[in-house]
C-alpha cells in the first residue's frame, strides 16, 4: 500500500500542482491551482466544482467555455452576524457560502439552483461540533480512528480567513497546527483552502504543507453532500466500469470489479469505487440539469454514502459523493509491519507451543491411562476383599469390659445397702434406748407427782396444826423448802421429757428417710 507522505519544510504556495500520490521526500512540495473548470480535487491540490443550471447543456464547463466566460459583479464578503461566520461569494448569477468553521462550503447556487446539500440534522448555530452537510474537509484522517476523531479534526475547527474581503469572488482559509491538534496528531502543518467562484463554477483547492522537522503522513477526503431534486431519478455517471468496488454494507466488503458506468441509488449505500479519480463524474438530475465533478489531481477513491430513507439524516434528496485519498498513514503501516512481524513471531511460537502441548498431552494421556489401569486393578482387589469379608462370620464383640463395669456397680450397690442397714440398726437401737429412758422418766415423774401430792397433804396437815405449836413452824418451813425442791425437780423432768420427745421425733424421721418402707 502506498503512503501519502509529505516531506518536511514549508514550501511556497506557487509551486507546481502535483497529484497526490507518493511525494518523494527530497522533491519540492506541490501547490496546486485549479487548471480547468469544474470540481478539481487533489490532496495538496485542487477541487473545482462546475455547476450547470437546468437550462444549461448536459456537458458543459469545458476549458474553452470557461476561458471565454467573463467575470461580472464578483464579490467576497464576510458575514459574522451568526454564531459561525461565513464568507459570501458572488459572481454573476452564481453564489456560494463558505463557513470558517471547518472551511465548509455549504451552498453553491447557479441561477438560484442549489447544488450543495445540508443534512436535516445540520446545525449552523454552534450547537454541533461540525456542519452536517456541505463540503466537509476530512483531515488529517478520512475514516474513524481511536485518537483522531471520525473524519479528522479540520471540520471541527475554526479556520482563518486570510485574505479578507475583496471583489474577486474568491476566499482563502487557513488552518495551522495548535496545541489541540498536536494532542491527536503530532505534526506542524498549514492547510490552505482556496474557494473561487466564477460564473457557474466553483473551484476549491486544498493545499497541505508539512512544517515539521519530520515526514508526516495523513489521509484526507472531501465528504461532499449534493442536493438533488429526486434521488431515485438521479444518475451518477463516470468511468466506473472495471474499477474495484467494495460494498461496505457487506461483512466482509469483498472487492469485485464494477461492471457499469452508472450508479443509481435506491437503497442504503456505503460503497467505494477505487481509483476513479482523477476524472469527471456527472450528476444527472432530470429537473436541475447536470453537475460535473471534476477531480484532476490527488484524490483517488470515490465513496458513495446515502442512508436511503433514514429519517434522521433526511438524505432522501441529499447524497454524498466523496473524494478521498484513502491511504493508510505510514505510521499505521509501520505499526502494521511491526504487527505482522509480531504475528509471524507469535505464529512460530504458537506452532512451537502447539508441538509442546501435543507432546505434553500425549505424555499426560499415557500417564492417565496407566493410572487408570492401576486404579482398575486396585478396585478389583478391593471388590475381592469386600466379597471375602462378607462371606466371613462376624466375631462376637467382647463383653469383658461391660462385665467388669457391672461387677463394680454391683459392689457399690452392696456397700451402699450395707451402710444403709447399719444406719437403720443404729437408729433402731437409739430409738429403743430412748424409749426405755422415756419410760423410766415417766415413772420417775409419776413417783415425784405422788410424792408431791403426799407432801401437799402433809403441808395441809401442818398448816392446820401451825397455830398449835411454835416448833411446828420450823418444821413447816423445812417442809415448804422440800416441797419447792420437789417442784423444781418436776419441772426439770418435764423439760427432759420434752427434749427426749424431740430427739425421738428426729430419729424417727432419719430412720424413715433411710428406710421409707418401714414406719416407727
Ligand atoms: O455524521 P458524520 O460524522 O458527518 O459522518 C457521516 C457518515 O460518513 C460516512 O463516510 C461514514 O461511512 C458513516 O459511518 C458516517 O455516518
Amino acid at each position: 500500500m502506498a503512503a501519502f507522505v509529505l516531506a518536511p519544510g514549508p514550501r511556497p504556495a506557487h509551486h507546481v500542482p502535483t497529484h497526490y500520490a507518493q511525494v518523494p521526500k527530497a522533491t519540492p512540495s506541490p501547490a496546486t491551482a485549479p487548471s480547468t473548470c469544474a470540481l478539481r480535487a487533489a490532496l495538496v491540490g485542487s477541487l473545482v466544482a462546475t455547476a450547470a443550471s437546468a437550462r444549461a447543456p448536459k456537458k458543459l464547463k469545458t476549458r474553452s467555455a470557461r476561458a471565454s466566460r467573463v467575470v461580472r459583479h464578483a464579490s467576497t464578503k464576510l458575514d459574522d452576524s451568526g454564531a459561525w461566520s461565513f464568507v459570501h461569494l458572488k459572481n454573476g448569477d452564481s453564489e456560494a457560502k463558505v463557513y470558517l468553521h471547518g472551511a465548509n462550503v455549504t451552498s453553491f447556487k447557479v441561477g438560484g439552483v442549489e447544488w450543495i446539500g445540508l443534512r436535516a440534522d445540520c446545525k449552523l448555530d454552534g450547537s454541533k461540533a461540525n456542519i452536517s452537510g456541505g463540503l466537509p474537509i476530512c483531515f488529517p484522517q478520512f475514516g474513524p480512528g481511536e485518537v483522531i476523531p471520525q473524519h479528522g479534526f479540520a471540520r471541527n475547527m475554526d479556520w482563518t480567513f486570510v485574505e479578507g474581503e475583496s471583489s474577486d469572488g474568491k476566499c482563502v482559509l487557513e488552518l495551522v497546527d495548535s496545541e489541540e491538534t498536536k494532542k491527536v496528531w503530532p505534526f506542524e502543518f498549514r492547510c490552505t483552502y482556496t474557494v473561487e467562484l466564477t460564473d457557474g463554477e466553483l473551484a476549491t483547492t486544498m493545499k497541505v504543507e508539512n512544517l515539521s522537522e519530520s515526514e508526516c503522513t495523513f489521509t484526507t477526503g472531501i465528504h461532499s453532500y449534493f442536493a438533488t431534486s429526486d434521488i431515485d431519478k438521479l444518475g451518477i455517471v463516470g468511468k466506473f466500469k472495471g474499477c474495484t468496488y467494495e460494498d461496505r454494507t457487506k461483512d466482509p466488503p469483498t472487492p469485485v470489479d464494477y461492471d457499469k458506468d452508472e450508479i443509481k441509488i435506491a437503497e442504503f449505500r456505503d460503497e467505494i469505487y477505487k481509483k476513479v479519480w482523477p476524472s469527471t463524474v456527472t450528476l444527472q438530475d432530470p429537473e436541475k440539469g447536470d453537475l460535473d465533478i471534476i477531480s484532476d489531481g490527488g484524490w483517488r477513491d470515490l465513496v458513495v454514502w446515502n442512508p436511503y430513507g433514514d429519517d434522521k439524516a433526511d438524505l432522501q434528496n441529499v447524497m454524498s459523493i466523496q473524494q478521498r485519498q484513502g491511504i493508510a498513514p505510514t505510521w499505521m503501516l509501520h505499526q502494521l509491519e511491526a504487527l505482522e512481524s509480531d504475528c509471524d513471531g507469535l505464529e512460530r511460537r504458537w506452532r512451537q507451543v502447539q508441538g509442546q502441548r501435543k507432546g505434553e498431552e500425549h505424555r499426560l494421556i499415557q500417564r492417565l491411562r496407566s493410572e487408570h489401569e492401576s486404579q482398575l486393578q486396585e478396585l478389583g482387589r478391593l471388590r475381592e476383599t469386600i466379597k471375602e469379608s462378607k462371606e466371613e462370620k462376624p466375631s462376637p464383640p467382647s463383653l469383658e469390659p461391660l462385665e467388669q463395669e457391672a461387677a463394680e456397680l454391683r459392689r457399690e450397690i452392696e456397700e451402699l445397702q450395707r451402710r444403709k442397714h447399719a444406719e437403720e440398726a443404729h437408729a433402731e437401737e437409739q430409738r429403743l434406748a430412748l424409749k426405755v429412758e422415756i419410760g423410766s422418766l415417766q415413772e420417775q415423774l409419776q413417783q415425784t407427782l405422788s410424792q408431791k401430792s403426799v407432801m401437799e397433804d402433809v403441808v395441809e396437815g401442818l398448816k392446820s396444826s401451825h397455830s398449835a405449836t411454835a416448833d411446828s413452824s420450823r418444821e413447816v418451813r423445812e417442809l415448804q423448802q422440800h416441797q419447792e425442791f420437789l417442784e423444781k425437780e418436776c419441772v426439770r423432768s418435764e423439760r427432759r421429757i420434752i427434749i427426749l420427745d424431740e430427739k425421738i421425733d428426729s430419729l424417727s424421721k432419719e430412720a424413715l428417710e433411710l428406710c421409707p418402707s418401714r414406719r416407727l
